[in-house]
């Protein structure tokens, strides 16, 4: 177990914080005992040909947007990681064909199940996206840009090329970090890593293609009609298998730590793909290091306060932000609005309140059709988000007894609203009428998941 400084000295005099409204990332340093060096160079060290690790010497405070106090309120705060410079230049690079300065890896169609992950030169990669062509940029995040491309085998893929800052080596860190966790990742519900080029101060990571829009875009509407709720409790537990696979058959075992809506890419067929892991975690090769003390890194609203109290990062902070993402699904509201009235600020603990007063129908997203089947299952859905959402993290379920949970919930709105899962789903109407939640008056957090017969799967926490 590693030793960790007390917070309150962190907190008051050796973080530095920058201003980017744009993203709720946060991400803060703690470096008195700075296990990410050890984190690094142990993962290097296992790598064969690898990177040079450059070492973080400063300590900083990354929070890219709002930070939640105690009483709801959303300070703003910001990230350091990334830089704000959108310099682009491809001149300085355009003759430059040579591989990149990062030399391990393998193919991407290799069958051996080992860490795959192809040097791409520039060459390889102007091609692929036509000289970063407009035509093919598909999405600016808080990293940098991404665009379509098509390597020479024809795969289609994402070229997602980091804005750059020269004078931040946070961002090389959390560059090489991304690409050795992604490279031993191999699961149908997260995205796939096809390469990368790093190359003075050019970086680009080439992942696998999910063309239909982010999870926070089809809640929004802006992609499809919105969701319906048998869609959404698929994509619920897409999510729950990439994150139980991540800290459970994953090796080592690795914490995702930016778990949210709009990394969450959406399938054609609306199945789900957990997407970057510029902020993921592994776990130390020992096992019987339980959890790690670090920077705090992730995004507003999103963010356990458990690991933002103690600096120890587990696993069951991606289950916090699980439990943030089904209430987000639920409601269709972003964690954070700051636009409602106070007491609906901050989605979570609205919907919370609302729960327990047995008015879990109240938060339910308009969009979504009621029925006593989905009502039932919204409810349910909620009463495990409540669970994941615990304070503390001893009391969470693991992720996959989420999965669990869920898959019962789904067979039972399957057997009670069979209509739902068939092509004929349509959005709610306005003039569909909402009926009465059974059971919603339980205010135990002993709580059981299971039809009227008593076939349950039960939690029960602290
Ligand atoms: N693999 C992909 N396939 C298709 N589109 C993608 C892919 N990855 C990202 N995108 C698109 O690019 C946008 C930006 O993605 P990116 O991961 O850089 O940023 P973000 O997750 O929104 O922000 P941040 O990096 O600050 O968390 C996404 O919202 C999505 O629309």
């Amino acid at each position: 177990m590693k030793k960790t400084p007390s917070p309150r000295n962190v907190y008051s005099s050796q973080m530095k914080e920058k201003s980017d409204t744009r993203h709720g990332n946060i991400s803060k340093n703690n470096n008195h005992a700075f296990p990410g060096l050890s984190y690094i160079i142990g993962a290097a060290k296992k790598v064969t040909a690898i990177f040079r690790i450059f070492l973080p010497r400063r300590q900083k405070s990354n929070i890219r947007n709002g930070a939640i106090d105690d009483s709801g309120s959303i300070s703003q705060v910001s990230r350091l990681s990334y830089a704000n410079s959108t310099d682009h230049s491809t001149e300085s690079n355009t003759k430059s064909s040579r591989k990149s300065s990062c030399s391990y890896v393998s193919s991407p169609s290799s069958k051996s199940g080992q860490a795959t992950a192809i040097n791409f030169s520039f060459e390889e990669i102007y091609k692929a996206t036509e000289n970063f062509s407009p035509a093919n940029k598909i999405g600016e995040g808080g990293s940098g840009t991404v665009y379509k491309g098509k390597l020479k085998d024809g795969s289609v893929v994402a070229v997602k090329r980091a804005r750059k800052n020269k004078h931040d080596k946070y961002l090389l860190v959390e560059f090489k970090n991304e690409i050795l966790t992604w490279s031993k990742i191999e699961h149908l519900n997260l995205v796939k890593l096809f390469g990368f080029l790093e190359h003075g101060d050019e970086r680009i990571i080439v992942v696998e293609y999910v063309g239909n829009g982010t999870l926070r875009e089809h809640l929004d509407g802006r992609g499809g009609n919105g969701l319906e709720l048998a869609e959404r409790l698929d994509i619920a537990i897409d999510v729950a298998h990439a994150l139980t696979y991540l800290h459970t058959y994953s090796d080592p075992p690795i914490i995702h730590r930016d778990v949210k809506a709009s990394n969450i890419l959406i399938t054609e067929k609306l199945r789900a793909k957990v997407t970057d892991f510029g902020f993921a975690r592994m776990s130390e090769e020992d096992s019987a290091v339980s959890h790690i003390s670090t920077q705090v890194k992730g995004t507003a609203g999103y963010l356990d306060p458990d690991y933002l109290r103690t600096y120890q990062l587990t696993e069951k902070s991606d289950v916090y932000s699980f439990g943030v993402l089904l209430v987000e699904m639920m409601t269709g509201r972003y964690p954070i609005e700051s636009k409602k009235p106070i007491k609906e600020r901050v989605t979570i603990r609205w919907a919370m309140q609302c729960l327990k007063a047995g008015d879990a129908i109240l938060v339910m997203d308009p969009r979504l059709r009621r029925t006593p089947a989905s009502n039932m299952a919204v409810e349910k859905i909620l009463r495990l988000a409540d669970v994941c959402l615990v304070p503390t993290r001893q009391s969470r379920p693991t992720m996959k007894k989420c999965a669990e949970i869920l898959w019962k919930i789904r067979k039972d709105f399957r057997e009670k609203a069979p209509s739902s899962f068939s092509s004929s789903s349509s959005p709610a109407s306005a003039s569909e009428s909402h009926y009465p939640i059974g059971d919603a008056k339980k205010k135990s957090r002993h709580i059981s998941f299971g039809n009227d017969e008593g076939d349950s799967y039960k939690f029960t926490s602290a």
